[in-house]
C-alpha cells in the first residue's frame, strides 16, 4: 500500500477519487475497486461502476465504444423509459414484500442513480410509501440486516470528534447543497434506532432529489453515532452503531455543533436539516445553530408549515373564521409545538389579533393530560410558551377535553398508536360540522386513528388527514379519499428555494411563505369538497412553487444574495430542477457551479 489516488481523469474532467487510500502499484490484486483499476489502467473508469453516470443498457454505441464499456452490457441499447418500466415490472411482481421493494430500490440507487430518480419521480404515489413513510420505518428497524453498502456519511461522537471537517473531504462531491442529518434518537414514532435510523436520512434526500429538484451529487445523507439507549441494539450481534449508551446532550449538541461547523466551512451554501433528533436535543440544536448557517429542523418547522396549510385550508372548508378557531394537540414534543407556535402566528397575522389573544386557539395534551401553567410539574420551555395561563382546568381524558374546547380541529404527533377513541370523536362531532381529525403520526400502526374510524365514527362527515397514506375509504356509496399531511409536501422546496436564493438561514416567515404557497396550491372547488392538500403525484410542481415563494420571501427579507432572474423566480427555480434523462455530470446547470 503505498500511493494515495487523489485526482483521476474520467470523461474528460479532473475528479477525486475518493476512500480509496491504499491504491498499490498497476497490476497489484487486492482491495482497489474496479473503478480505480480502471482509471489506472485505461486512464478512465468503467462507468458502469459510478451510480452517478452509469446509464446501464441506455449507453448508445458511441458511448460504448468510446468509454471501454463493450462487452460489458448486453448488446441492446435501451431507453430509460425502457429501463423504467423493467424495474416496475420487478417492484411490483419480483417482490414478495414492501421490504424487497425497499431494497431492490436502496440497490439500484448504488448503481443507477439516474435510473433510480427517472423510476422515482415518474411512480411517486406508489414509491413515497416504500422509500418513505411508512415502510423507511420497518427498513429502519432492519437496516443493520438490509445493509448493502454506504450511501452517506456517519460521523462517529465517541472516536472521531475533531475530525469531521477533514472526513467531509471523502464524500466524492465537491459541491453538496442539501445534507440531511440525524443521531436516530427519535425515528418516527419508533425511537431511539441509533444509527439504524440512517433509512431517514436516506429518504429524505431521496425525496429532495425526485421532489425538489436536487442534483443527486450536491447531496449528502448523514449520521452522527451519538450512542443508542436501545438494549436491543447494544446487544445486537449485527448493530453496527457504538454499543454505548448516549452521550449526555451536552455532549451530543457539541457533536451536532462541529458537523454543522465543519459543513458550514467546505460547503457555505450547503442547507442543513435536521432530522429526527429527540424533543429537546431538537429544540438546543435549532437555537444553537438557526442563526449561524443555513439550516432548519424538519419535525419542527417542515411540520409546521404543513399542518399550517391543512388548518388554513380545512379553516375555509368549514368555514370558520381564524380569529374563532380551536384546536386540540395531542402530544407536545417537537413536531406539535413547532405546530402549534405556527398556527397561532398565523392566526395573529390574518384574524389581526395579539399574539397573546392568538396562543388562546391552542390547547396541549401531552401524556399528563392537558397542559396548564398550574398542572403543578415543571413544565419544559418548549410547552411553556404553549400552556394554558388561563382558568382551563386541569383534564386528561380526551372525550372531556374536547367538551370543554369544542375544537375546530384535532391533531395528533403523539407517537403513541390509535389514541383517539370514538366517544372524542363522536363528541368532535357534536361542536363542529366538518371536524379536522388528523392523525400525523408515523409510520402507519403509530397514527392516533384509521382513515376507516375517522369516517366511520364521524358519519363520513371528518375532514381527514394522516402523516402516512391511507386508502380511500367507502362510507354510504361515497369514496372518501384521505388527505396526507406529510412534511414531504413542504421540505423539498423550502430546501430549493433557500439554496436557490443562496439564502443565509431558514426564517419563521419563510416557512409561512412556504405554507400559503402550499395551501394556495389546492384549488377553492378541492377545499370545499374537504381537499386540503395536492396529491404527492404533483411533488415536483409544488415544490417549485413553495421553492419560489422561499426564495421571494428570502430576497424581501434581504437574506439571499442571489440576483433577481429576469425570466421570474418560478421559470428560474423550474429550469434548475435536475431531470435524470439529461446527460450525468451536467452540473452547470445548476447554481453556485
Ligand atoms: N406527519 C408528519 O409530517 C410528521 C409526523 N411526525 C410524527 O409525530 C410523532 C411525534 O413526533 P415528535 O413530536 O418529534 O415526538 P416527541 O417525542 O417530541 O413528542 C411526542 C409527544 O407526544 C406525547 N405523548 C406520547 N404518548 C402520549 C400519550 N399516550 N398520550 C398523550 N400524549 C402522548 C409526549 O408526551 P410527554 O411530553 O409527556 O412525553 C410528547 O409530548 C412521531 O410519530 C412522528 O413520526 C413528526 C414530524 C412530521
Ligand atoms: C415525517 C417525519 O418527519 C416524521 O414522522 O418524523
Ligand atoms: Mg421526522
Amino acid at each position: 500500500m503505498t500511493a494515495t489516488l487523489e485526482k483521476a481523469t474520467v470523461n474528460g474532467e479532473e475528479r477525486s477519487v475518493h476512500g480509496v487510500k491504499d491504491v498499490t502499484k498497476p497490476g497489484d490484486p487486492g482491495t482497489r475497486t474496479a473503478e480505480v483499476r480502471s482509471i489506472m489502467e485505461h486512464g478512465h473508469a468503467p462507468l458502469i461502476w459510478n451510480p452517478d453516470m452509469n446509464k446501464g443498457t441506455a449507453f448508445t454505441a458511441e458511448e460504448r465504444k468510446e468509454k471501454g464499456l463493450e462487452g460489458l452490457l448486453p448488446p441492446i441499447v435501451e431507453t430509460i423509459e425502457l429501463q423504467a418500466e423493467r424495474v416496475m415490472l420487478q417492484l411490483r411482481n419480483d417482490c414478495g414484500t414492501d421490504l424487497a421493494r425497499y431494497v431492490l430500490l436502496y440497490q439500484l440507487g448504488t448503481h443507477n442513480r439516474a435510473l433510480l430518480y427517472y423510476v422515482l419521480i415518474n411512480n411517486l404515489e406508489e414509491l413515497a410509501p416504500i422509500v418513505y413513510t411508512p415502510i423507511v420505518g420497518e427498513a429502519c428497524q432492519k437496516f443493520d440486516r438490509i445493509y448493502r453498502s454506504a450511501m452517506g456519511m456517519f460521523f462517529d461522537a465517541f472516536a472521531q470528534r475533531g475530525h469531521f471537517r477533514k472526513m467531509l473531504d471523502n464524500w466524492p462531491s465537491h459541491n453538496v447543497q442539501i445534507i440531511v442529518v440525524s443521531d436516530g434518537s427519535r425515528i418516527l414514532g419508533l425511537g431511539d434506532l441509533g444509527v439504524n435510523g440512517m433509512g431517514i436520512p436516506l429518504g429524505k434526500i431521496q425525496l429532495y432529489v425526485a421532489g425538489g429538484g436536487f442534483h443527486p451529487e450536491h447531496s449528502l445523507p448523514a449520521i452522527i453515532d451519538s450512542g443508542t439507549n436501545t438494549k436491543d441494539n447494544i446487544e445486537d450481534k449485527f448493530y453496527f452503531g457504538n454499543k454505548k449508551p448516549r452521550l449526555s446532550q451536552e455532549e451530543s449538541v457539541a457533536a451536532v455543533e462541529e458537523f454543522c461547523m465543519a459543513v458550514h466551512d467546505k460547503w457555505p451554501n450547503c442547507l442543513v436539516q435536521f432530522e429526527d433528533f429527540e424533543t429537546s436535543l431538537a429544540f438546543a440544536i435549532l437555537e444553537k445553530m438557526r442563526n449561524r448557517l443555513l439550516c432548519f429542523n424538519d419535525d419542527i418547522q417542515g411540520t409546521g408549515a404543513v399542518v399550517t396549510t391543512g388548518f388554513l385550508n380545512g379553516m375555509k372548508a368549514q368555514g370558520t373564521p381564524l380569529g374563532e378557531a380551536k384546536v386540540v394537540f395531542y402530544g407536545a414534543g417537537s413536531s406539535a409545538v413547532g405546530v402549534a407556535s405556527m398556527i397561532a402566528r398565523l392566526i395573529e397575522l390574518d384574524a389581526k389579533i395579539s399574539a397573546e389573544d392568538a396562543r388562546k386557539a391552542i390547547f396541549m395534551v401531552d401524556s399528563k393530560g392537558l397542559i396548564t401553567t398550574s398542572r403543578g410539574d415543571k413544565l419544559p420551555s418548549h410547552k411553556q410558551q404553549m400552556a394554558r395561563r388561563d382558568d382551563t382546568p386541569n383534564m386528561k381524558d380526551l372525550r372531556e377535553i374536547i367538551e370543554y374546547v369544542k375544537p375546530h380541529a384535532l391533531i395528533g404527533l403523539s407517537g403513541a398508536g390509535p389514541m383517539f377513541k370514538q366517544d372524542a370523536i363522536e363528541e368532535l362531532c357534536h361542536h363542529v360540522e366538518k371536524p379536522l381529525v388528523f392523525p400525523l403520526s408515523n409510520p402507519t400502526d403509530k397514527a392516533e386513528i384509521t382513515a376507516e374510524h375517522a369516517y366511520e365514527w364521524t358519519h363520513g362527515q371528518a375532514i381527514f388527514a394522516s402523516g402516512s397514506p391511507f386508502k380511500p375509504y367507502e362510507y354510504e356509496g361515497n369514496m372518501l379519499v384521505p388527505g396526507q399531511a406529510n412534511n414531504v409536501l413542504i421540505f423539498p422546496g423550502v430546501g430549493f428555494g433557500a439554496v436557490m436564493s443562496k439564502a443565509k438561514k431558514v426564517t419563521d416567515e419563510m416557512m409561512l411563505a412556504a405554507a400559503r404557497a402550499l395551501a394556495d396550491f389546492v384549488s377553492p372547488e378541492d377545499i370545499k369538497r374537504g381537499k386540503l392538500y395536492p396529491d404527492i403525484k404533483d411533488l415536483r410542481a409544488v415544490s417549485a412553487v413553495v421553492a419560489t415563494k422561499v426564495a421571494e420571501e428570502a430576497l424581501s427579507q434581504g437574506l439571499g444574495s442571489m440576483e433577481a432572474p429576469s425570466e421570474g423566480l418560478h421559470k428560474f427555480i423550474t429550469d434548475r430542477m435536475w431531470d435524470p434523462r439529461k446527460p450525468s455530470l451536467n452540473l452547470s446547470r445548476t447554481v453556485g457551479l
